[in-house]
């Protein structure tokens, strides 16, 4: 086997240790990372290049046990090169959809979160990226873009500075200066992800932080695909590598992460509701079974649908939950930075 190779997708010591030896020495084993999943299709990227892969029926349905960024050992038999193992990852992003988990991407070594300085900046977004990142065990580097175009930028490094992040960054996409400092995270078989909302400037950074090589890649990187009904349909390489040999995971799942920002998606949902809670006669009114509830008194009028009603209640429940999870994990991370910088500054 070329581990030589290997190790410019990403391959370290972490996943040779999990291998069994014995099967170093067969011919017909050969290890991958998955580069694209897309419905049953399945890529990878190996010694040689790129190869479809076959998904035995123990691996489905393979959003629950697989992700791109993941190293799998597969057999080749007759027809198919078929994984046999998946290899347990240094972490994997997922979510979860309809009570389901659905892994989004594995073996990342930074998560890029972007936010640009102007009002689409909103620090209780950040917080929940951050608490993806920690737990999912992925390195946070934030990055603040078009600085180019705000008067004040220290009321955004402020804010920031309040989440006690170690990598942090404000730029101009199209000031080379700027971006320079970022070129620490951008060596060789490192694997990188891009999060935020639509229009902080991700693509524009990946382009120009991905060599101009990288994006004529990025924009041939189309593949086709026969889907069931035989049809063509287009899906694009979601594991790149750039000639400097940084890797970056670029998948559907990871750009519809904004979606953890269920809350305020589900405001403007039900805003209907949300008014209606508000002519409540109480405060805190839980709308059960409180005099003067608007909300009560609308479902017994008929103006407000049981369906939708329970809908949102079910959401809420649901967002909450997530919220809980993540928050947890990431203000136990935050407690741990600041004992670990309170013994630092202890020792000095
Ligand atoms: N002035 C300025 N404009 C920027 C900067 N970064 C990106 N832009 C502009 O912001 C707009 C949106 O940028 P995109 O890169 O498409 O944003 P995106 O996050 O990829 O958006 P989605 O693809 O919708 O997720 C474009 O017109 C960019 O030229 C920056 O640092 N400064
Ligand atoms: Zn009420």
């Amino acid at each position: 086997m070329n581990f030589q190779k290997l190790q410019t997708l990403g391959w370290s010591n972490f996943f040779l240790q999990q291998l069994d030896f014995n099967l170093l020495n067969d011919p017909d084993i050969q290890l991958f990372r998955i580069s694209v999943i897309h419905r049953d299709v399945i890529k990878a990227l190996g010694e040689e290049g790129e190869k479809t892969l076959m998904c035995p029926v123990e691996f489905r349905p393979v959003s629950q046990f697989l992700a791109v960024g993941d190293w799998v050992v597969t057999r080749q038999t007759n027809e198919h090169c078929v994984i046999e193992t998946i290899l347990e990852a240094n972490n994997r992003i997922e979510r979860l959809s309809n009570q389901q988990r659905q892994l989004i991407c594995a073996n990342l070594d930074y998560l890029f979160i972007v936010t640009s300085a102007n009002d689409e900046f909103n620090l209780n977004r950040l917080e929940r990226y951050l608490a993806l990142a920690f737990e999912f065990d992925v390195c946070p580097v934030i990055v603040l873009t078009k600085v180019d175009e705000c008067d004040d930028l220290y009321f955004f490094i402020d804010k920031i500075n309040t989440l006690k992040i170690d990598y942090v960054f404000a730029i101009n996409a199209f000031d080379e200066q700027t971006l320079k400092p970022l070129n620490e995270f951008l060596l060789p078989t490192n694997t990188l992800a891009f999060v935020g909302s639509s229009g902080v400037g991700k693509s524009t950074l990946v382009n120009h932080l991905f060599t101009d090589d990288a994006i004529k890649y990025m924009k041939t990187s189309q593949i086709r695909e026969d889907d069931a009904k035989g049809k063509h349909t287009t899906t694009h390489r979601e594991l790149l590598i750039n000639n400097k040999g940084v890797i970056l995971i670029d998948t559907p799942g990871m750009r519809e992460l904004k979606l953890l920002n269920a809350e305020q998606g589900l405001q403007h949902t039900f805003s209907d509701i949300v008014s209606l809670t508000q002519r409540c006669k109480f405060n805190n009114c839980q709308h059960q079974n409180e005099k003067g509830c608007a909300v009560q008194f609308a479902l017994e009028s008929g103006e407000l649908g049981e369906a939708h009603y329970h809908n949102y209640l079910k959401l809420q429940k649901e967002d909450a939950f997530q919220k809980r999870q993540a928050l947890g994990a990431y203000a136990e991370k935050k407690h741990q930075r600041e004992l670990h910088m309170m013994y630092k500054e202890h020792k000095k």
